[in-house]
C-alpha cells in the first residue's frame, strides 16, 4: 500500500478505469494513456522513471527489485523468496552488472542452502519462449532465474506469454523484475514485461483456433468491451513497431499479438521429423538359409543406419554359450542351454510359446535376481556379463524393457532418467549433465515417441496405461542409448499407433554400432522393425533360427507348421 499512497490521484485516474482495490484477482485495469500524460509531459528520463517505479510495484504479483542502488541484506532475503525471476538488462555495463548478481545469487544460495537452485544464466540461445516454457515446467517449485538479456521485445512476449502454460503450475507468487539501470526505455519494457505477465498470471487470454495454429485473443473483463490491452500503457513508445490492441482491431495488423501464431505446445519447435518405419528396411539381412539351433551365429550384417559404422567386422556385442539356468527358489531348471552370438548392427527376435523360457533368458542376461546361472557363459563386449551386478550390466550398455514395467511412487520419470542418464556418464568417467541441459536431450525424444511432455513430470510408470509404459521404456531406452536394448513384448498392450510410434523409436536409435533382441510373439512388431534374424524358443533352448521369413511362416501355419528339426 505504501506505492500506492505515491500514485497521485491524478495519476491513478490517468491509469485506470476501476480503482486499484482488488488487483488480487483480476480487479486490475489499465487503460490506454500516454506516457508523456502520465510523467506531465517530462522528456527527463529520471522523472520518467520516477513516476514509473511505484507502478511497478502496484503490477502484482510483479516486485521490481532496483539494482541500480546495489545489492543489500535485504534484497537478497527477497531474492531467496522469489520463485521466480526475470532479470532483464541491456548494454555491457548492465550485463556485467547481471553477471555480478547472479553470482552473487549463487554464492548466497550457497550459503544459505537453498536446494534445487536452477540458473539459466545465458538464454541467449535459447530463449525462444517455446523452449523456455518447456524448460520452466521442469522447474516446480524451484527457483530460477531467467536471463533475458538483450533480447528482443517480441522474443521477451514471447517467453513470457508462453509462461502462461505453465504459470499455474510452476505456482509462481512472485515475478521479480530486477532493473539495473534507470533507463526510462528499458523501465517501459519491464514495466511491459511486468504488465503483460499480470495479466497472464490473470487468464485474461484465451486461444482460438486449431490446435495447429491457435492464436491468442485477449478477453474484455465483463461489461467492458472496450478494454484495451492494459500493456499499451508500458507500450506506448514501441506502439509503432508492435501494436498491442483488442482482438476487435487485432486483424488489420500483421504483427499483432492477438493475431500471431501461437504454439499450440511448448515442444513444438523440439520435434524432430517423425521417425520413417522403412528408413531401415536395408537392415534387412542378405538372405540366408534356417542355421540350425545351437550354431553359433556369425553372419555379418549390413551396416546401416545414422552412426558411422566401425572399421573391420561388427563387432560380437553378445555371446551366450549353452547358457543353463534355474529359478532361484525352486531349483527348477528354465534355461537348458541357450546359444546365441549378436554382432553389432544385428536386430535379433525371439519367439516361441508360451513358457518357453523366453522372458526368463531376457532377465537372466540382466540379472534378475530370481535366478541362478547352473552353466554357461556369457560375454558382453568381451566382459563376463554373468560376473556383473544388475547396474554395471546397465552401465556397460545392457538395456532391457520389461514385459510388466515397475511403478516407481515418488520418483519422476525425468529424476529417474537423468539419474539413470548420469549413473552412466559416471561409470564412462563423465561429468553428470545438469537437469536443464538433461532437459534439452530428453525432451526431442519424447516428442518423437509422441508421447505427452507431462509423463516426465509424472511419477515412473504410475498409473500409466499398459502402452503408456511401453513407450515410457522406450524412453528410457533412447535417453540410456545402450549397445544392446532386449525388448522383452514391447508390442503387447499398444494399440496400432502405439505400435508404430515405438517400432519408429526403436527403428530411430538403430545404428551399426547398437543392436536389439526382441521378444515378441507376433509378426507385426517385425514388419516394422526387421529382424536380422527370427529364433525360435523352445523349452528353455533355440532350437530354430532363420530370416523374418520364419516369423511370417509362423503367423501363417503357427508352431505346428514349423519343423523344429
Ligand atoms: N520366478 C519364477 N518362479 C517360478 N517359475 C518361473 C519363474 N520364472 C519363470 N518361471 C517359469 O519358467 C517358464 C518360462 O517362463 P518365461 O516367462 O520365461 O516364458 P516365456 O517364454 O517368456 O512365456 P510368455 O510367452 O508366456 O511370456 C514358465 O513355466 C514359468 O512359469
Amino acid at each position: 500500500m505504501d506505492s500506492l499512497r505515491s500514485i497521485t490521484p491524478d495519476l491513478l485516474a490517468a491509469l485506470t478505469e476501476e480503482s486499484f482495490v482488488g488487483r488480487h484477482r483480476g480487479g486490475l485495469t489499465l487503460k490506454r494513456v500516454k506516457t508523456s500524460k502520465l510523467c506531465g509531459g517530462s522528456q527527463d528520463e529520471s522523472t520518467i522513471d520516477r513516476i514509473l517505479r511505484p507502478l511497478r510495484a502496484l503490477i502484482d504479483p510483479v516486485t521490481v527489485l532496483d539494482m541500480s542502488e546495489g545489492m543489500t541484506r535485504e534484497k537478497l532475503r527477497m531474492l531467496k523468496r522469489i520463485m521466480l525471476l526475470v532479470v532483464s538488462s541491456f548494454g555491457p555495463r548492465e550485463r556485467a552488472c547481471h553477471c555480478g548478481l547472479l553470482d552473487r545469487r549463487r554464492q548466497f544460495a550457497q550459503r544459505s542452502r537453498v536446494r534445487k537452485l536452477q540458473y539459466i544464466a545465458e538464454l541467449e540461445r535459447n530463449a525462444e519462449g517455446l523452449e523456455l516454457s518447456a524448460q520452466l515446467q521442469f522447474l516446480d517449485q524451484q527457483n530460477l532465474i531467467l536471463s533475458l538479456e538483450n533480447k528482443a521485445l517480441k522474443q521477451r512476449l514471447d517467453c513470457l506469454f508462453s509462461m502462461r502454460h505453465w504459470a499455474k503450475r510452476l505456482r509462481v507468487f512472485k515475478l521479480c523484475i530486477i532493473v539495473n539501470n534507470s533507463s526510462s526505455s528499458s523501465s517501459h519494457l519491464l514495466l511491459t514485461d511486468a504488465v503483460y505477465y499480470a495479466h497472464l498470471t490473470m487468464k485474461r487470454f484465451t486461444t482460438e483456433g486449431d490446435n495447429k495454429s491457435p492464436t491468442i485473443k485477449a478477453l474484455p473483463p465483463k461489461g467492458n468491451p472496450n478494454w484495451q490491452f492494459p500493456s499499451a500503457m508500458a507500450l506506448l513508445t514501441y506502439s509503432s513497431t508492435i501494436p498491442f490492441s483488442s482482438s476487435s482491431s487485432s486483424s488489420s495488423s500483421s504483427t499483432s499479438l492477438s493475431s500471431r501464431r501461437f504454439p499450440a505446445t511448448p515442444f513444438r519447435a523440439h520435434v524432430s521429423e517423425p521417425l520413417d518405419p522403412w528408413r531401415f528396411r536395408s537392415r534387412l539381412p542378405r538372405p540366408h538359409a534356417p542355421v540350425r539351433a545351437k550354431a553359433t551365429l556369425t553372419v555379418d550384417s549390413p551396416a546401416t543406419g545414422d552412426a558411422s559404422p566401425r572399421n573391420g567386422p561388427p563387432r560380437v556385442l553378445l555371446e551366450v554359450k549353452d547358457l543353463k539356468a534355474v529359478v532361484k527358489e525352486s531349483g527348477q531348471e528354465i534355461l537348458r542351454g541357450v546359444n546365441l552370438t549378436i554382432h553389432e548392427g544385428e536386430v535379433h527376435a525371439i519367439m516361441g510359446k508360451n513358457g518357453s523360457g523366453k522372458s526368463t533368458f531376457s532377465k537372466v542376461l540382466v540379472g534378475h535376481q530370481d535366478y541362478d546361472v547352473t552353466g554357461g557363459s556369457v560375454l558382453f563386449k568381451d566382459q563376463n556379463l554373468l560376473e556383473m551386478e544388475p547396474e554395471e550390466r546397465s552401465h556397460v550398455g545392457l538395456f532391457m524393457s520389461f514385459q510388466t514395467p515397475v511403478e516407481i511412487p515418488g520418483v519422476s520419470n525425468f529424476d529417474f532418467l537423468l539419474m539413470a542418464f548420469n549413473a552412466r556418464r559416471k561409470n564412462h568417467g563423465l561429468p553428470p549433465v545438469e537437469p536443464l541441459e538433461f532437459y534439452s536431450l530428453v525432451t526431442p525424444k519424447v516428442a518423437s515417441l509422441n508421447m505427452n511432455p507431462k509423463f516426465l513430470d509424472r511419477n515412473v510408470n504410475e498409473g500409466f496405461s499398459g502402452g503408456e509404459k511401453k513407450r515410457n521404456e522406450i524412453l528410457q531406452l533412447a535417453v540410456l542409448e545402450a549397445d544392446l536394448a532386449i525388448l522383452d513384448e514391447i508390442d503387447s498392450g499398444l494399440d496400432v499407433d502405439a505400435l508404430q510410434d515405438v517400432a519408429k523409436a526403436v527403428n530411430g536409435l538403430l545404428t551399426p554400432n547398437n543392436s536389439a533382441l526382441i521378444i515378441t510373439h507376433y509378426q507385426r512388431l517385425l514388419e516394422y522393425i526387421i529382424p536380422s534374424y527370427v529364433h525360435i524358443m523352445e523349452d528353455g533352448m533355440i532350437v530354430k533360427t532363420g530370416d523374418v521369413s520364419l516369423a511370417e511362416q509362423l503367423e501363417r501355419e503357427g508352431y505346428r507348421g514349423i519343423s523344429m528339426s
